[in-house]
């Protein structure tokens, strides 16, 4: 797939090899000198010598010779082999493309990728071989007896403490040995007589309690409980049926005895379960078997299965793509593809978009495949919790990991099956730090080198997945692109056929579930036109037909969700009388609403709209253009605001406020949700994070307040992502036995993605959205790089960003460059934003600018030059 592999893998013995030093400050790749008896392959944990003091370092590249010849300081050794093959070769192969494919640092990646400490020496313990002590009789006398004195001082060392089944770590030992301890470990390793290995953290092992179970009220004719019994069952209730028995008896203040007697009258059993840690919030799994497929969802798994089957044989990586309406049991198809990948020894990669998913999805993993098979892994873990992850990842234990973007580098050895839930979700891409990656491209990549399955699920695919699955072709039907059975066979040829851009010319399998499970319906969608209110004279946020939904929700006693778009971007500007929105003439997106910004040149010192794309800048007018209406201004209406006038509406009204203030701390996400599941609220009001898998039967209303601050996103991407939230959003609704209703509010009711929304006609959309992108060369079809610059100085980010987009220009390579433009946000933390925007053909990205370049290139030292490649928002 890349080229820098075969570089780094020369075919005689190399001399020498470049390696990554767990040492602070230093960045650049070192160059040390292997030693003739030693053998170093490409990701070996060393220990090398800098200034006076042993680091641990990761061998990562063979220099070649030119590399070589650039060289001409004297080379240390190194020091010792520390942990050999701990990661494979492919695996650093992923994280050298990864480097390369974002024009980032091969230090900068590792550093993303790869837990803290994870070179730190005393990570590592040194064992003695297992074969020589079972020898037995050689044991006790040297089995070796060329060894020099400083080996077999070693050798007695650890012989002499051979009973501690965990071995020895390196500090240890040479604090016990003495100075010559690392060239007898050296020695001892040549020999092959010790091994090293990452010590390993106890995996905590299941814990059962006693649990009380409530059962379905048993037939007892006339004899009923008594209150004292019936105040218990309550309590019971509450606690969702189930309860640990210690727990519950403190909690409903009763004793051994009582619970016996209800228990032999039948109304609850005490059962032994098992018990779950989870991050904050212990509790139960309840025993969860694979359910009965319905045939759209068997037939899905069928080809699933069969992809594992092929590539397990052949080596050949398949995508497919799981398009599933919400609601239509895309998690259950999982769940029984990953079973035979673990049945078979193996692991799964499970990513998922963000934390305030993963509780319940994770419960469900648990639930199914016990709590000792599923790590968990994203970046709200500590340091520790991260580490001991990953060193439980590295056993080669088959294990089903969930995990956030991140988790994409999770160094699973056997690896089976990668899922990507939600695959469209833009939390899989990482703004900043650099490698500005995204997780679905890294994990094709990684699908293709290690020869292995990737799903990839959504209800609402992004244009990427279904343009891909469409063989990279326009106006067609996606339905038809699925393959004839076998012919996806001979087409691929392991990683080979990858290009550039990371995309694939595999057959991407399209797999369809129709319909919601139980064929329930899909919510019916209803649209409000807001021009309308305003015209009737009611100025509030709330439209005449959303206040009536929510009162008849309370009235029947449902629960709902009030969806918000996210803070603080409210940049459009448009007319509440006719809707019209203004935008670039040049770049069809919506123009951004700025304040006067300091500028170096021509500073308009009045509020005015301007692109944030190719910076082309006009007035504000007072007046809309189209109506003339003088009701022509930027909105958006935050969370607070909202909570407080439903409140003063519905006084009686239970709430709850789902946003990123009130979910910064981690355990916060399943504690809101939990109590909103137990009936504690009667509405969420929330942001995006609501959209994502809710599955909570009883919520049968979902209202949008203002679908425009997504329609108007001034961004090219706005159509898709406010198709996909809006569906998202919907698909929370009616999926218990109440039917659900969803309610949208709007300025542009005519808006085709509205259009697209409430009919549910995505593959339509999509087709139209993909074609305008394909006039424009915006991304799928075409590709972009997005070169941000930041300081605290305005005027100096932007004569740095004039000057860099001058030699950019200059370097006449195949891309065309629009800007320089303030971002739409210019100042954030007191740091003015400028950007450059690249558009160029997928065969030239490999011609893009590295950040070492661009670095080279801005010569100003308060200027912070990032880039990101297929950025997702170009704000
Ligand atoms: N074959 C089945 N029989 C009965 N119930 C099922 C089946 N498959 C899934 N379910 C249940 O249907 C509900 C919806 O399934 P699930 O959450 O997997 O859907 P989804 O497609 O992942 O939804 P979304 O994209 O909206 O998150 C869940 O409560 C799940 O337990
Ligand atoms: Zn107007
Ligand atoms: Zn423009």
């Amino acid at each position: 797939m890349s080229d820098v592999l075969v570089a780094s893998q020369p075919h005689q013995t190399p001399e020498f090899v470049q390696v990554l030093v767990d040492c602070v400050g230093i960045e650049e790749l070192l160059t040390y000198r292997i030693p003739a008896e030693m053998t170093v392959q490409i990701g070996d944990i060393l220990s090398v010598p800098l200034g006076n003091r042993h680091v641990g370092a990761i061998a990562l590249h063979f220099p070649n010779q030119q590399e070589l010849a650039e060289f001409t300081g004297e080379t240390k050794a190194i020091a010792a082999i520390v942990s050999a093959g701990m990661l494979s070769p492919k695996y650093w192969e992923l994280l050298l493309h990864t480097a390369d494919y974002y024009r980032t640092a091969l230090m900068q990646t590792v550093k993303v990728a790869l837990p803290p400490k994870l070179m730190d020496q005393g990570c590592y313990r040194v064992k003695i071989r297992q074969e020589q002590t079972e020898r037995g009789e050689t044991a006790n006398s040297h089995p070796i007896p060329a060894l020099s004195p400083a080996a077999q001082a070693v050798w007695a060392f650890l012989q002499e403490h051979a009973q501690s089944k965990k071995g020895m770590s390196r500090r240890y030992i040479q604090q016990q040995v003495g100075r010559s301890a690392n060239a007898g470990l050296r020695e001892l390793q040549q020999f092959d007589l010790i091994a090293t290995v990452l010590d390993a953290p106890q995996r905590p092992q299941p814990k059962f309690v006693d649990a009380i179970v409530l059962l379905p009220t048993p037939d007892i004719g006339e004899a009923q409980p008594t209150a004292r019994q019936t105040e218990i069952l309550t309590a019971l209730q509450r606690e969702g049926g189930e309860s640990p028995k210690a727990e519950f008896l403190k909690l409903a203040k009763t004793t051994v005895t009582a619970l016996q007697t209800l228990a032999n009258k039948g109304y609850i059993a005490i059962d032994r379960r098992e018990y779950l840690r989870l991050g904050g919030k212990s509790h139960f799994v309840t025993a969860d078997r694979p359910k009965q497929l319905t045939p759209e969802q068997a037939q899905a798994l069928a080809k699933i299965l069969e992809a594992i089957q092929t590539t397990s044989v052949q080596k050949t990586a398949q995508q497919l793509l799981l398009h599933g309406v919400t609601g239509s049991g895309k998690t259950e198809v999982y769940l029984q593809a990953i079973a035979p990948v673990l049945a078979a020894g193996k692991s799964a990669l499970v990513l998922v978009p963000e934390i305030g998913l993963t509780p319940q999805l994770t419960d469900r993993f648990r639930a199914r495949f016990g709590d000792a098979k599923v790590n968990v892994y994203h970046s709200q873990l500590s340091d520790g919790e991260r580490f001991d992850t990953w060193r439980q990842m590295l056993t080669g234990d088959s294990q089903v990991v969930v995990g956030t973007r991140s988790a994409v580098f999770a160094p699973l050895p056997k690896l089976g099956l990668i899922v990507m839930d939600e695959e469209h979700d833009g939390s899989f891409k990482q703004d900043q730090p650099q490698p500005c990656y995204h997780a679905r491209t890294v994990a094709q990549w990684r699908s293709q080198l290690e020869g292995i399955p990737l799903v990839l699920g959504s209800a609402t695919p992004s244009a990427e997945m279904l343009y891909l699955a469409n063989g990279q072709k326009l106006l067609s039907d996606v339905d038809r692109v699925e393959l004839p059975r076998g012919e996806s066979n001979h087409h691929s040829n392991s990683t080979a056929n990858s290009n550039s851009t990371g995309s694939t010319t595999n057959p991407i399998q399209y797999l369809k579930l129709p319909n919601r499970i139980g064929n329930k319906p899909m919510p019916p969608i209803a649209v409000v036109d807001m021009r309308e209110e305003l015209q009737a004279g009611n100025w509030s946020i709330f439209s005449r037909t959303l206040r009536d939904a929510i009162a008849r929700m309370l009235e029947q006693k449902k629960q709902g969700i009030l969806f918000i778009h996210r803070r603080g971007h409210s940049t459009f500007v448009s007319c509440r009388s006719c809707g019209y929105v203004m935008k670039c003439r040049h770049c069809d997106v919506s123009l951004a609403y700025h304040n006067p910004i300091p500028m170096a040149t021509s500073a308009p010192t009045v509020s005015h709209l301007r692109c944030h794309y190719c910076n082309y800048t006009e007035a504000k007018p007072s007046r809309c253009p189209a109506c003339n209406s003088a009701y022509f201004k930027h909105f958006g209406s935050g969370t607070q605001k909202v909570e407080q006038e439903i409140a003063e509406l519905f006084p009686q009204i239970r709430l709850i406020r789902f946003d990123s203030d009130t979910t910064r701390n981690k355990d916060q996400h399943r504690l809101l949700l939990d109590r909103f599941r137990d009936g504690e609220a009667d509405l969420l009001i929330g942001t995006q994070m609501l959209t994502k898998g809710l599955d909570i039967p009883q919520v049968t209303f979902v209202g949008v307040i203002s679908a425009d601050g997504l329609l108007n996103f001034s961004d090219y991407r706005a159509g898709e992502r406010a198709f996909q939230t809006l569906i998202q959003v919907a698909g929370r609704a009616g999926r218990g036995d109440d039917a659900g209703e969803v309610i949208v509010q709007t300025y542009t009711p005519e808006h085709p993605v509205i259009e697209a929304v409430r009919n549910y006609t995505s593959e339509q959309f999509m087709q139209v959205e993909l074609s305008q992108r394909a006039a424009l060369n915006y991304p799928p079809i075409g590709q972009m790089a997005l070169i941000h610059l930041s300081s605290a100085d305005a005027i100096v980010v932007e004569t740095a960003a004039n000057q860099l987009a001058e030699s950019l220009r200059s370097l006449e390579m195949d891309w065309e460059l629009l800007g320089p433009a303030p971002a739409s946000i210019v100042k954030v933390a007191n740091r003015y934003r400028w950007q450059i925007l690249l558009k160029f053909a997928p065969e030239h990205v490999s011609s893009l600018p590295s950040l070492d370049i661009l670095r080279s290139l801005v010569n100003h030292k308060s200027v912070r030059v990032a880039i990101d490649v297929d950025p997702l928002t170009i704000l």
